[in-house]
């Protein structure tokens, strides 16, 4: 069922809340063609009603004809604002970018983070944006697990289905995702609720075996037969299975860029409101997959880029492999064990 324009505006009213919104601030609303229309009008009202000014800037959409798919993260690394130095200077003028087009993965993005601006992303569905409206909980879960995270030295996973994969960690930063732009500088995400970061470079190692009911993300398909990934310094040497495994190594085959099989971020979903039967029931373009990447208890990993982090591979293909039943440990000390957070981790 849809939510009402009430329901919504009051979603961005704790966002904006969240986000410490000051009224006399200017907000810019990056949207394109896909840009949902319900979320853009009650975005403008609770922009309004802080006092703010609710700037709208609206791109044309690019690298259409060149993505498999229409799902703004199958295609990454050159958004709208690549080569167009008029909209990325008005997004750094503003003191909040609401990203209602998808810029993550690109360097316009940094350039805007670097120069102090805030940019939180919702292209989700409004009834999944007002289902898990962020709150000061979600952000404390995260800050705590990420704190652990961080003085880490190695991560692994293991699952029933074979899975024993390791991590070193401690190059990269940490990916912290609780829904709403507190400080200057700060990317985030709405809805989300997961913790991440990026192995250090040639340290992946092992298996990953993805056991049915498994998602691939932007295929938005669960696995319905084991797809084996065989990692070897830091990247997935080999894809083995049934046709699945086919579709997918056809994919990454088709950017023809070596970089498509490096391991890219990796964590845990925190968020318990989002839900693992959620995509089965959505048409594949209707929603980016956020429910599968943010469920509390996953094991969610991913492949192909790593400049978000500061490094340098910027390849286009991102894929994102949320899994069940995984024990996850950081140090030997599980933070998610089969398939469920560890309380207090
Ligand atoms: O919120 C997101 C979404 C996709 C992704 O790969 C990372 N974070």
């Amino acid at each position: 069922m849809p939510v009402s324009d009430f329901e919504l505006v009051q979603a961005w009213r704790q966002v904006l809340t969240l986000c410490r919104l000051e009224a006399g601030q200017t907000v810019t609303l990056l949207t394109s063609l896909g840009s949902n229309e319900q979320t853009l009008r009650c975005a403008v009202l609770a922009v309004r009603e802080k006092g703010a000014i609710a700037n709208r800037l609206d791109l044309q959409p690019t690298n259409g004809a060149l993505s498999f798919s229409r799902d703004p993260l199958a295609f990454v690394g050159t958004t709208p604002l690549t080569n167009n130095r008029a909209a990325v200077e008005m997004l750094k003028a503003s003191d909040l970018v609401l990203d209602l087009m998808t810029l993550l993965f690109s360097a316009e993005q940094h350039e805007i983070l670097a120069a102090g601006g805030r940019i939180l992303l919702a292209v989700e569905p409004p009834e999944v944006l007002v289902r898990m409206t962020p709150t000061m909980e979600d952000r404390e879960r995260v800050l705590a697990a990420s704190k652990k995270l961080q003085a880490a030295k190695i991560m692994r996973v293991t699952s029933a289905a074979g899975t024993d994969a390791s991590f070193a960690l401690g190059d990269y930063p940490m990916l912290e995702e609780y829904g709403f732009v507190d400080v200057p500088g700060r990317w985030d995400h709405w809805p989300s609720g997961f913790l991440a970061t990026w192995s250090n470079e040639g340290s992946a190692e092992g298996k990953i075996v993805l056991a049915p009911g498994d998602i691939l993300l932007p295929q938005k398909s669960y696995v319905t037969a084991p797809i084996t990934c065989h990692l070897e310094k830091g990247f997935v040497r080999a894809i083995e299975g049934g046709y699945e495994a086919d579709h997918l190594r056809n994919y990454m085959e088709s950017f023809n860029d070596p970089e498509v099989y490096a391991v890219s971020h990796i964590g845990w979903g925190m968020q318990d409101r989002a839900h693992w039967s959620v995509m089965g029931f959505y048409d594949r373009e209707a929603s980016i997959g956020m429910d599968p990447r943010a469920c509390s208890g996953n094991f969610l990993w991913s492949t192909g880029p790593n400049n978000e982090a500061g490094g340098t591979r910027d390849t286009a293909c991102h894929i994102d492999i949320p899994m069940r039943g995984c024990t996850v440990t950081l140090d030997d000390v599980p933070v998610v064990k089969d398939g469920r957070l560890v309380e207090n981790a």
